[in-house]
């Protein structure tokens, strides 16, 4: 395990060791290559083709023959090519060939790799054996070709190779094909009597029956994530880092790669990372081994708003150090942060500090932070409204795509119609949503668990002149009250649940509450929410009261270039006795 860790961490870094070599040192005597290769027999020439621009393969495959090079290999996804050669000259030759070679205007680079026929093979059956496909890799991808930048741009943002439209085109499928998946879900519940089975007659047709608007794109396609949470480790080479962790811990993977090129990381984050990463390179404190659990510097979360605010949180361990040294470290760290480093950019509006001695990696609500510089919150505008945020309180990460994304849910909740209406903002936190709307409602209320974010979204009404809010800091599936109707009031409920949507009873209470006809629920992964909306559309029984919602219309907001995630919002209208001729209640 440890040497497959290693190799592929020196693949990430680029060192001579690749994973193919080592993938077959796993049960030899590591380090005796030349051993090795003459036990595995053969050996395998492949050469790697960089720099390839989008094309089709047969377009691609046919400018190689037309070179004398023939099976090259390239996924969709792939950035780059591949081919293998049983003849070391033959693959000179290749490299000889296509470096300089200019192929659509790209100028392409190819680097020859030496792999033993044994190791070649093993990889390719034991992809096989994964997920059955021949030569792919867990998601699909060869990875072992890519410089160390792309290896963890890779992994953090799995989609950083893709032109942004063919981005969106990807993600808006996605979306639909969550839609389609849903409607599958429905169909398949069990025990539906005939006058029931009415209700949700719409989803048996083979139509959709809502309209799926255009992806809407993030107007920032790069740097645009406000909160980063880097860890603190080492590199291979044992150098302190600042970053992101290399594969998957529990693979053994304990090492850290800087985040320089990561395509959604801002500048300003990059800079704080690397201004962290010199500081605990000259600290007498070692940085925390997460094999050892022993060390001192854990992690470093930034928040850098567009109004220039910007929030640093840093977390030790501090187990044995004693107050004195851990007041003296508190000390240091503010000057550094606020007078040290202010000649290179960076202007901390607050620092906070975590003492945290558990087991669990990253920030962590069970230990308390503690303001060393400032106030101990920032803030971000949007649509007009300024925000204020704690250290704990979420914030959507992009802010001019959030901006979109609600301006859209605004319009959807058609408030302007002249009606009293209540707005429910279900998982507020810091009331962003609600307060946003506040001004074309009678009464906006909040109901978040975090009480932290409670805090904000109290100020921010208040900040923002917003007197009609009512909020409060529970889970939601506790204060099913909300859904009740005091008056005559129409009740629209906007529901921003974390991944896994609500609790069941959340949903159950929405149905139940028959004044409430219009539900829009914006989804960050609507795989892991399609229980709620199930819940939400299945037909009525004696646990599902009321007469259930349908999906209307649906539109995805990419909150988040590069990567493979994306907002789905989905508008549910309650379907009418009429639809289902009178029956079915
Ligand atoms: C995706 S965030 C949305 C927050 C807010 N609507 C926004 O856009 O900034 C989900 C929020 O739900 C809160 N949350 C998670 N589970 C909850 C629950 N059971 N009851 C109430 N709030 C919950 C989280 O603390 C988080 O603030």
């Amino acid at each position: 395990m440890l040497k497959y860790a290693r190799s592929l961490l020196d693949t990430v870094l680029g060192r001579k060791r690749t994973l193919e070599v080592d993938d077959t040192t796993e049960n030899t005597n590591a380090g005796d290559e030349n051993k090795r290769i003459k036990t595995d027999g053969g050996m395998v020439y492949q050469v790697t083709i960089s720099n390839i621009p989008t094309c089709s393969n047969s377009y691609l495959k046919s400018h190689f023959l037309s070179k004398g090079i023939p099976r090259v290999k390239k996924a969709p996804e792939w950035n780059y090519a591949v081919v293998n050669f049983k003849d070391k000259k033959e693959a000179q030759s290749a490299v000889e060939k296509i470096n300089g070679d200019v192929f659509k205007g790209n100028l392409l680079e190819a680097k020859l790799v030496e792999i033993t026929e044994e190791s070649h093979r093993t990889r390719f059956q034991n992809k096989k054996g994964k997920k059955g496909k021949k030569g792919k890799a867990d998601d699909g991808v060869d990875l072992s070709h890519l410089t160390p930048a792309e290896r963890l741009a890779r992994q953090v943002t799995p989609l950083y190779y893709m032109p942004y439209e063919e981005q969106l085109k990807k993600k808006q499928s996605v979306g639909e094909g969550h839609l389609k998946s849903f409607k599958r879900e429905l169909l398949r519940i069990k025990d539906i009597s005939e006058a029931s089975k009415k209700q949700i007659e719409w989803a048996t047709k083979p139509e959709t029956p809502w309209e799926v608007l255009d992806i809407i794109p993030s107007p920032e396609v790069e740097g645009y994530r406000t909160k980063c949470e880097f860890t603190i480790g080492k590199n291979l080479d044992g150098e302190p880092t600042v970053g992101f962790l290399l594969g998957l811990f529990r693979m053994g993977i304990v090492s850290v790669l800087e985040p320089s090129e990561l395509k959604n990381i801002p500048d300003i984050a990059k800079k704080i990372a690397k201004s962290m990463e010199d500081y605990v390179r000259a600290s007498e404190y070692p940085v925390y081994d997460r094999e050892a659990k022993e060390g001192v510097w854990r992690t470093i979360m930034t928040k850098t708003q567009r109004t220039g605010d910007v929030m640093i949180v840093i977390q030790i361990k501090s187990e044995g150090l004693g107050i004195e040294k851990v007041d003296e470290l508190k000390k240091d760290l503010v000057d550094y942060w606020t007078v040290r480093v202010k000649d290179q950019g960076i202007d901390v509006t607050t620092l906070l500090f975590q003492e945290w001695d558990g087991v669990s990696n990253g920030m962590t609500d069970r230990a308390e932070t503690q303001v060393l510089y400032g106030d101990g919150y920032i803030f971000e505008e949007l649509l007009g409204c300024r925000f204020r945020l704690s250290s704990s309180a979420f914030f959507q990460v992009n802010t001019p795509g959030t901006e979109l994304m609600y301006s859209k849910c605004a319009e959807w909740c058609n408030l302007n119609n002249g009606k009293k209406t209540t707005l429910l903002d279900i998982c507020c936190g810091t009331g962003t949503i609600g307060i946003t709307m506040a001004k074309s409602v009678d009464k906006v209320i909040g109901v978040e668990m975090v009480p932290e974010a409670i805090v904000d979204a109290k100020a921010n009404a208040a900040r923002n002149g917003i007197t009609n809010v009512t909020y409060y800091a529970n889970k939601v599936e506790d204060r099913l009250d909300v859904f009740k109707r005091v008056g005559d009031e129409e009740i629209v409920a906007v529901l921003d649940p974390p991944r896994n949507g609500v609790h069941a009873s959340v949903i159950r209470a929405i149905r139940e509450a028959k004044h409430i006809d219009k539900v829009i629920f914006i989804s960050c992964d609507a795989k892991q929410a399609g229980p709620n909306f199930t819940t939400l559309c299945r037909p009525q029984t004696s646990r599902h009261k009321g007469l259930p919602f349908k999906p209307v219309r649906a539109v995805s907001i990419d909150l988040f270039p590069h990567t493979d995630h994306c907002e789905l919002m989905i508008e549910f209208a309650r379907i009418k006795p009429e639809d289902i001729d009178g029956d079915g209640q």
